[in-house]
């Protein structure tokens, strides 16, 4: 297990052809560029969770057939300053670390001493996001980094918009423009939670050659129920009038956030998860940007990952993966994934997918504990509580999966697929699903000492059905005879239609999207279109060059 969580991965900056079996359907051709934390130590020191691990981006380019591989650290301020000092010299989730006394490289360190809530890492190592046809690499604070070979630019999120947390997980309407959402600790002592909105594209005449994120608006900010212990959380949801929010029991303490340097321990131990609290669900309405006034609850839970959202009815349906507790960010210490990690790694609570509904116009007359729900496609429930509280309470759907993906052309409407990794009392994946909400029936992928990535939904240029389309997972594995492969899996009936193995060491990576078309990754920028680019302020990338 050390060698697939903790040790070390080497970077590939050629690209490595792969050895292909099988047949890659003719229409695949682009790259799926994934993140994920490659790097546990620098030095002598070392991270104490796998979530702190520096950022290696990797990518497969598959074109007429063939692909190749090659990977690269994230060159943040982060990767550069612990390189240079030669240990670990910025705080990150579960590891909290101290300035080089020596070296004065690194001006992030020294503005702990200064700022009530500290300067956050920039090692975005989480998720990979479109913005216009600029890439960046993702993690929860408020800084993002262009992915440019020339570049690698940092941006931070607060140049645009009030927030110090940003979630990895934003999403994107119909013209490509990006919703996300974050939170705001210190504007005024009051702490909120911000929806912005990131145009794709920026009339010419507004532009004036600078990037999109320059246009960032604020749709709409939702108040914290407590300015001193705000929500954490890692994604939301959309339908296509309204934004989904849980406020859930899983917080962090400012307090103790702010007094963790002085204290010398982690940002994980300034969050804690009260059972004994509720789960708000914010409603919001896109329409008029303002929150639905109604109070929904749901009791205490933890949720990471939003699967999907959609209007039926009078009411809107929304998708999680839900937790009992917080026991997920427990096992991922780097301590817990060694040889004995089948008897550290046991979750306390086995991920589920529920299927909540909130009725969107509720009856002032309606009896108290009565049903709100009236559509039939669903035994979740909302209750009419006394004080005008609904109080809901999820359908279960399915138990033991993570890392879901669905087929994007879907989100916000009605859908019938969940593409997912099976977990079951561990936390690492050992199977790929795909659930049918509507039969109830899964579809499974699995192979003797394979850990597949979260799958990853392409659909097909002619496509008809929402599973027309094929299924991308990056494997590693623990047997040293197979090495690791890129799985491309017919989406429809879950078989194998080709796997492309690389002889390098690869990461088991968190999160990442597909960029469709030819031009990806085999066309590097020269310096002279990145001076051009960067004088315009427009950063222009494509595909591979991200690497
Ligand atoms: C550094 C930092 C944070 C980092 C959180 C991370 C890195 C979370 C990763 C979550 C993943 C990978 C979840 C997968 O489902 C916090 C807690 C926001 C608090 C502020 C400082
Ligand atoms: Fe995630």
């Amino acid at each position: 297990m050390d060698l697939i969580f903790g040790k070390n991965k080497k970077e590939q900056l050629e690209p490595v052809k792969a050895k292909v079996t099988g047949r890659i359907p003719a229409w695949l051709q682009g790259t799926l560029l994934r993140n994920g934390p490659g790097m546990h130590t620098v030095g002598e020191s070392r991270y104490n969770h796998w979530f702190d691990g520096l950022a290696l981006l990797h990518s497969f380019t598959i074109r007429d057939g063939e692909v190749h591989y090659r990977s690269k650290y994230l060159r943040s301020d982060t990767y550069n300053a612990n390189i240079e000092a030669n240990r670990i010299v910025v705080s990150e989730f579960g590891t909290m670390a101290y300035p080089d006394p020596c070296k004065n490289i690194f001006s992030k360190a020294f503005s702990y001493l200064s700022h009530t809530i500290p300067d956050f890492t920039d090692n975005c190592l989480i998720n990979i996001m479109k913005c216009g046809d600029d890439f960046y690499a993702t993690t929860e604070t408020n800084y993002i980094r262009k992915i440019d070979p020339w570049t690698l630019e940092t941006v931070d999120y607060r140049k645009y918009v009030a927030i110090n947390l940003a979630t990895s997980h934003p999403h994107y309407d119909g013209a490509g423009d990006v919703l996300n959402m974050g939170t705001s600790i210190v504007d005024k002592g009051k702490t909120k939670y911000v929806i912005f909105k990131i145009p794709a594209t920026v009339p010419e005449a507004k532009r004036k050659g600078k990037s999109p994120l320059r246009h960032t608006e604020v749709f709409c900010s939702i108040p914290s129920r407590s300015l001193l212990s705000p929500s954490y959380y890692h994604s939301f949801g959309i339908s296509e009038n309204y934004i989904v929010f849980l406020e859930q029991p899983f917080r962090l303490d400012i307090l103790k956030m702010a007094t963790a340097y002085m204290r010398g321990v982690s940002w994980a131990s300034c969050m804690a998860f009260h059972r004994e609290d509720k789960t708000y669900i914010h409603i919001i309405d896109q329409r008029t940007r303002k929150p639905v006034p109604t109070k929904f609850y749901t009791d205490a839970m933890v949720v990471f990952h939003h699967v999907n959202a959609y209007e039926e009815g009078d009411c809107i349906l929304f998708d999680v993966i839900a937790y009992e507790d917080n026991s997920l960010y427990q096992l991922f210490y780097l301590a817990n994934l060694n040889k004995d990690f089948e008897e550290n790694c046991r979750l306390t609570s086995v991920p589920t997918l529920r299927r909540f509904a909130v009725p969107l116009h509720v009856d002032k007359n309606a009896e108290v504990g009565s049903n709100l729900i009236k559509v039939a496609s669903t035994t979740a429930t909302a209750l009419k509580e006394k004080d005008d509280q609904v109080y809901c309470q999820p359908e279960v759907l399915y138990e033991g999966l993570e890392l879901p993906r669905i087929n994007y052309a879907h989100n916000g409407k009605q859908y019938r697929y969940v593409f997912a990794a099976e977990v079951q009392w561990s936390p690492i994946p050992t199977k790929i699903l795909k659930y049918d909400i509507l039969t109830k029936s899964t579809l499974k992928w699995s192979e003797k000492c394979c850990w597949p990535a979260e799958p990853l939904f392409v659909p097909a240029p002619s496509a008809k059905d929402e599973d027309d389309g094929i299924i991308l997972s990056a494997i590693v594995s623990t047997d040293p005879q197979k090495p690791p492969f890129l799985l491309i899996l017919d989406a429809k009936n879950f078989t194998e239609l080709a796997r492309a193995s690389v002889a390098v060491e690869m990461h088991l990576d968190l999160h990442g999207l597909f960029i469709p078309g030819t031009d990806g990754g085999t066309r590097s920028q020269t310096p002279a279109e990145t001076q051009a680019d960067e004088a315009a302020d427009s950063g222009s990338i494509t595909g591979l060059m991200a690497l």
